[in-house]
């Protein structure tokens, strides 16, 4: 015993060696309180236990009642409570140990035959009641009761923390075969099956509950109480060995997964954790007082003998060392007449009828006076189960778990009913002169208690009424709700949550997980863990987001993310915010353009002009526009990644009749410049040069749907490949980034030329032999972006594969197209050379037309349903290209309204006016538009839109 309590007393047995076993020496008892086992891993070595008793296969049932587990029993007469448990694996004797048989009666029939023989040797009047039930798969089940007739029983804590389960029956008896009588039956009702290791292997953890019950009429006039629980755990199995089908295997995954649990409290309590997971299954929760509780405990590790269990037991026995170093605060349960308590008070309030009135106290056990008893009156109930009466009386338990017992009243010797041969047993009985003592420190608890838990209960109903009267009123919302719950039902319940945030996390379901995690956070605010993991798991969602969506240009498509933000963020240089930070973006444009320094004053110009722009965009989304359609309602909770923002910008640029080429193209090219993860760029763009100028004038023309400069539109490539935009700065720092191999392998690659391009291989056989598949995505990426005088403007090409690329393709020193950039003007000049046309290369052709022309061109037009598939195949594998884009056009321009409705998941009037709109003018223009103003959801419009934008 230390200062502070007792250590679970650990009591070894080895069981004999069955009939169908091969014996060995393996296992050994030493001494009286020394094992010896073989070392499983070194069997030419042993290893030694120590525990308080051992006892080899030969030792008898009655031997180890009497040294053990008697004067452990004893100590119920003194009011303590007394835990008896068997642990090990299968086959290993617990249930031979605690439930024993005919022949050999175990620790239960001799227990109770103890306390019936002391009961008879008292003058005390004990009422004695019994309840027995079983954990099997984690649900409680009264062996009382039929099984079939029962679901699993709750358990429950009661208002001084005692755990005890609820609807549980109790029965009365009054000698021995009375009991007996009911045990035999009930043990019928225990599950058991027939696995390889144990014919009659035990399914679930079995506990008897004897409650011993008197009132010291003399002395105190208090009653009390005594528990003794003695426990048949299931074995562990390994599950290899018992071949255990698949009824077999749940049974046992519940089994294990308590013993488990089992080996984490004590390591807990060991440790001095400060969280001691006994709520983590059923099993340590009902053991919670025997683990480190207010319980007397003894643990009886049944062992196997022979070679083939020696890892078994060696893990049993390890367990079993580490069990030895739990303690226990024993104190005895005095019962008292109590008023009614909190739980009473809100039943009555929901009517639910009377409260019972008792209650246990505990008292420290070296401060309790011994008590005599007398029983008081008692809550009878009518029987419930078909027994007749003397099979035992069955009583409801209260709360708390207690009863007021029945009984004529006789006198005894405090001590007389002590026996005890335990070392400690004197030393926790109760000493008569300290009664006065123990009385006032009882009284003094007692009424302190009733205090709080006055106080505790006014709080409950204030709540409650508060409840009541915000139901009537309709006021409730969920943070009301919130509110009225006490801490540790928030903290329950945001577990609750925690747990299936994690289960949804590990599945891979992490926007689920997330709102889970914050449902969590809200019932238990300021877990700064829990902040940071969600904080995290938002980053990851994004990426993630961002990952998937990365078209065949290494450009992010249109990302609607479902956090929301109240303001723009940066992350891996993207911007990201939700719908309300269109004026925040918008101005800080306006700010970036105040901002510019003195040789960017072209570049603020068009910041400001942006920046208006945007503004403009916003008034339009919210006033609703010229169509006489409903105003926009900007998504408040669908947040939208900045580009997405840029190109509504570039379409109602596009569109305004006040919007001129120079904002077009600014808007334009920060779109695609905001497109790409570097934010640099974006504020590149005013110091763009000649270069830029340039560029810009290119989504002039593309924006506008007209065709100044054919040789140099290429579509989906270089030409709205973000890295061409911005000054020398940025494209030194390019060349610094492309040098040390940072960029984005991803996005070189996605503007890798199309291998099957003979003009392609043809440059790429120019170049001298790339190393590495990353070197030969910088030099395709370079060879795409146009060209040759647009790579060597971007600084991509060193001297020599400039001078093979102007030998392999004498077009390009011209200026020429780089051969195999498949464009879709390329694709109109190809088409209209192979019907024999000559492409009008004026001016006033629209790139609407030309697109309607291609569209009509007989391969993609022969069948518009393949080429939809095959644009969303080639989008979904982020390999979309010029010819998807075209295909995609083309379906809506087709105006297959079914198809729309079918992409779009609208209805059909929806579709029918998406297709006049669409018709009814040239079709890019129109998709940014309808993006912005139909919000397509459809992945082909966003990836147009990127593609555009
Ligand atoms: N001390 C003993 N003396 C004689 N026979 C024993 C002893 N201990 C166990 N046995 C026998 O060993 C077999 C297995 O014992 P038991 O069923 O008690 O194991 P268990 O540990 O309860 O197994 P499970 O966890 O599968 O229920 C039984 O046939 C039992 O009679």
């Amino acid at each position: 015993m230390t200062s502070s309590g007792n250590k679970i007393k650990v009591v070894c047995r080895v069981r004999p060696f069955l009939k169908t076993e091969k014996t060995d020496e393996s296992v050994g008892v030493e001494a009286n309180n020394v094992l010896r086992v073989t070392n499983p891993r070194d069997t030419t070595k042993d290893v030694k236990f120590n525990f308080d008793s051992c006892y080899g296969p030969v030792v008898g049932q009655d031997v180890i009642y009497n040294n053990d587990v008697r004067p452990l029993v004893e100590t119920i007469f003194t009011g303590l409570s007394a835990t008896v448990f068997c642990y090990g694996v299968t086959g290993a004797g617990k249930t031979h140990t605690i439930q024993g048989s005919g022949t050999e009666p175990g620790i239960i029939p001799r227990a109770m035959e103890h306390i019936f023989k002391h009961q008879e040797r008292d003058s005390f009047d004990y009422d004695i009641r019994v309840s027995y039930y079983e954990i099997y798969k984690e649900a409680v089940f009264d062996l009382f009761k039929q099984r079939d007739s029962v679901a699993g029983l709750p358990i429950r804590e009661d208002a001084n923390r005692k755990i005890f389960v609820a609807g549980l029956s109790e029965k009365k008896v009054t000698s021995y075969e009375q009991f007996d009588t009911l045990y035999q039956k009930a043990c019928g009702n225990r599950r058991t099956a027939s696995t390889k290791l144990n014919n009659h292997s035990s399914r679930s953890h079995a506990i008897l509950t004897v409650q011993v019950q008197w009132k010291d009429d003399i002395g105190s006039g208090k009653t009390w109480c005594g528990r003794l629980h003695l426990i048949d755990l299931a074995g562990s199995e390994d599950n290899r060995r018992t071949e255990n089908g698949k009824d077999r295997m749940a049974e046992s995954s519940a089994i294990n997964r308590s013993l488990f649990v089992l080996g984490q409290v004590v390591e807990a309590l060991n440790t001095g954790a400060s969280r001691i997971p006994y709520r983590d299954s059923k099993m340590t929760r009902i053991l919670q007082d025997s683990l480190g509780g207010d319980s007397l405990g003894m643990m009886i590790v049944n062992v196997s003998p022979g070679e083939a269990f020696l890892q078994d037991t060696h893990n049993t026995l390890n367990f079993a060392t580490k069990s030895r170093e739990v303690v226990n605060k024993p104190v005895a349960h005095e019962v008292v007449e109590q008023r009614w308590s909190v739980s009473d008070r809100m039943q009555h309030h929901r009517g639910m009828g009377r409260p019972m009135r008792s209650a246990v106290v505990s008292c420290a056990s070296g401060t309790l006076a011994a008590s005599s008893a007398i029983g008081n009156g008692g809550v009878k109930r009518g029987r419930s189960d078909g027994l007749d009466e003397s099979e035992g009386e069955d009583l409801p338990l209260n709360d708390n778990g207690a009863h007021l017992a029945a009984g004529a009243r006789r006198r005894i010797s405090p001590a007389g009913g002590l026996q005890s041969n335990h070392p400690d047993a004197a030393s926790r009985r109760p000493a008569p002169q300290q009664a006065d003592f123990v009385q006032k420190v009882v009284t003094a608890r007692f009424s302190e208690m009733e205090q709080k838990s006055e106080s505790a209960s006014n709080k409950i109903m204030e709540r409650v009424e508060q409840l009541e009267k915000r139901l009537n009123g309709k006021q409730l919302d969920s943070n009301a709700v919130l509110d009225l719950f006490t801490p540790s039902t928030k903290l329950k319940t945001s577990r609750g949550w925690l747990k299936h945030a994690r289960e949804l996390e590990q599945a891979g379901h992490l926007e689920r997980a997330l709102t889970h995690y914050e449902e969590a956070l809200r019932y238990a605010p300021g877990l700064n863990k829990l902040e940071a993991h969600i904080t995290k798991l938002c980053a990851k969602i994004r990426r993630e987001k961002r990952r998937s969506s990365i078209n065949s240009h290494g450009e992010a498509n249109v990302i609607v993310s479902e956090r929301t933000g109240s303001a723009p963020i940066v992350e891996n240089g993207m911007l990201v915010g939700d719908g309300d930070d269109f004026e925040k973006v918008s101005s800080m444009w306006l700010n970036n353009g105040q901002d510019e320094s003195p040789s960017a004053g072209k570049g603020k110009g068009r910041q400001r002009t942006l920046a208006s722009t945007l503004l403009s965009m916003v008034a339009g989304a919210k006033n609703g526009d010229k169509t006489g359609q409903k105003p926009q309602q900007l998504p408040a909770h669908k947040p939208l990644f900045f580009p997405k923002v840029m190109a509504e910008t570039a379409a109602a640029t596009a569109n305004a009749t006040a919007a001129n080429d120079a904002a077009t193209a600014t808007a334009t090219t920060a779109v695609t410049a905001a497109g790409k993860p570097n934010m640099k760029r974006v504020r590149l763009l005013g110091d763009a040069g000649k270069k830029s100028g340039m560029i810009q004038n290119r989504f002039v023309n593309i924006t506008e749907g007209s065709v100044h400069d054919r040789q140099r539109l290429s579509f989906g490539t270089s030409s709205l490949n973000p890295f061409v935009v911005g000054g020398e700065e940025f494209q030194s720092d390019l060349r610094t980034r492309l040098e040390t191999k940072k960029v984005p392998v991803a996005t070189l690659r996605a503007t890798k030329l199309d291998a099957k391009s003979s003009a392609a291989a043809r440059l790429r056989r120019a170049l001298p032999d790339p190393a590495t598949p990353e070197d030969r995505c910088d030099k395709d990426f370079v060879l795409h972006s146009g060209d040759e005088d647009d790579a060597e403007d971007m600084l991509l090409v060193d001297e020599d594969s400039r001078n093979n690329l102007k030998k392999a393709n004498p077009k390009a020193r011209r200026g020429g197209r780089v051969p195999g950039s498949l464009s879709v003007r390329g694709l109109v000049e190809r088409r209209m050379a192979e019907k024999g046309e000559q492409g009008d290369e004026g001016r006033s052709e629209s790139w609407g037309e030309r697109l309607s022309d291609m569209s009509a061109s007989s391969k993609i037009k022969a069948s518009p349903s393949t080429a939809v598939g095959a644009a969303e195949e080639k989008l979904s594998l982020g390999q979309f290209n010029d010819i998807c884009l075209a295909s995609a056009v083309q379906m809506i321009n087709s105006g297959e309204v079914k198809k729309i409705m079918k992409l779009q998941g609208i209805g059909k009037r929806r579709a029918e006016q998406i297709q006049d709109s669409v018709q009814s003018a040239g079709p890019i223009s129109h998709i940014l538009e309808l993006q912005a103003r139909l919000q397509f959801k459809n992945k082909i419009i966003l990836g147009i839109l990127s593609t555009f934008a």
